[in-house]
């Protein structure tokens, strides 16, 4: 079992690529903590999972936008679990919207969930591996929108590049303490997330087309990559990315 005996701690894990990932980490070994915002009811069954996996679970409520959240969910979690191995910031929004009228309250939401809400739960984590003085893996879920251009996306894409960026610089500030720090660019996974955004036929198909591998991702696809960068088998990655996209990325013509 590659995370046998770790803790991980997942923020936005009640749905979606969270919810696989929290699944799947238990699947190879680690007892989870979930951040869920609203979704009481999807945290529990994730929860549920992760038990009858014969690994343990606890569900901790918290908007990440609000800096307390971040203390307040390391500190649930260790009282749990006693320490904190990994952690993958997962959370975030992509409220599509045209630029040139984009709300101010959109804008600003989705930079507080995505990139604000990270940087404090990842000083979090990071204060407590810190103390814990044994290392650690820290994995931000940004995005193949780190890379590349969106239309209805202005708001969302330079969160993600954000969140490489703050991989980036933390795997500096951490390394001195053996705490690793990558991000994921996942391509389109099929989530509530672009529900409403794929709901176009023809959109759909377009992005399909585009992927090498023939299909849009689903949040299991998530889940190896993910194990990877939280096990020993990547003890000497830090400060990378890694694509998990079927080949969209290269895909010019
Ligand atoms: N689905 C996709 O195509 C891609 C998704 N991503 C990223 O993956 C991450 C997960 O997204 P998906 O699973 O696709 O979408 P999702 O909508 O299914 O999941 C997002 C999760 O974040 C939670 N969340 C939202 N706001 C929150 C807040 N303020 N506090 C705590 N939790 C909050 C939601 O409750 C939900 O559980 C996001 O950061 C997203 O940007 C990155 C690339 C592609
Ligand atoms: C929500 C989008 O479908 C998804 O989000 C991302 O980060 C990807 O680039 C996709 O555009």
């Amino acid at each position: 079992m590659l995370l046998e005996g770790k803790t991980v701690l997942v923020t936005g894990a009640s749905a979606g690529i969270g919810r696989a990932v929290a699944i799947g980490c238990a699947a190879h070994g680690a007892n989870v903590a979930l951040n869920f915002s609203r979704d009481v009811a999807g945290a529990n069954a994730a929860v549920a999972e992760i038990e009858a996996l014969g690994r343990k679970g606890i569900a901790i409520q918290g908007d990440v936008s609000d800096p307390a959240t971040a203390t307040a969910f390391v500190a649930q979690a260790v009282e749990a679990f006693g320490r904190v191995d990994v952690f993958v910031n997962n959370a975030g929004i992509c409220p599509f919207h045209a630029f040139l009228d984009m709300p101010v309250e959109t804008f600003e939401r989705t930079m507080r969930v995505n990139l604000h809400g990270a940087y404090f739960m990842v000083q979090a984590a990071a204060n407590q591996m810190v103390k814990q003085g044994d290392g650690g893996s820290i994995i931000a879920m940004s995005s193949i929108s780190a890379l590349v251009g969106g239309e209805y996306q202005t708001h969302y894409t330079p969160t993600k590049a954000g969140l490489h960026s703050l991989m980036q610089s933390v795997a500096i500030a951490l390394g001195k303490h053996n705490i690793r720090c990558n991000s994921l660019f996942p391509g389109t996974i099929l989530t509530d997330i672009n529900k409403d955004d794929l709901a176009d036929q023809e959109k759909r198909s377009y992005m399909e087309g585009r992927i090498p591998l023939g299909r849009l991702g689903q949040p299991e696809d998530l889940v190896g990559p993910t194990v990877f960068l939280a096990s020993d088998l990547s003890q000497y990655v830090t400060g990378a990315s890694l694509l998990v996209d079927g080949g969209a990325y290269v895909n010019l013509q």
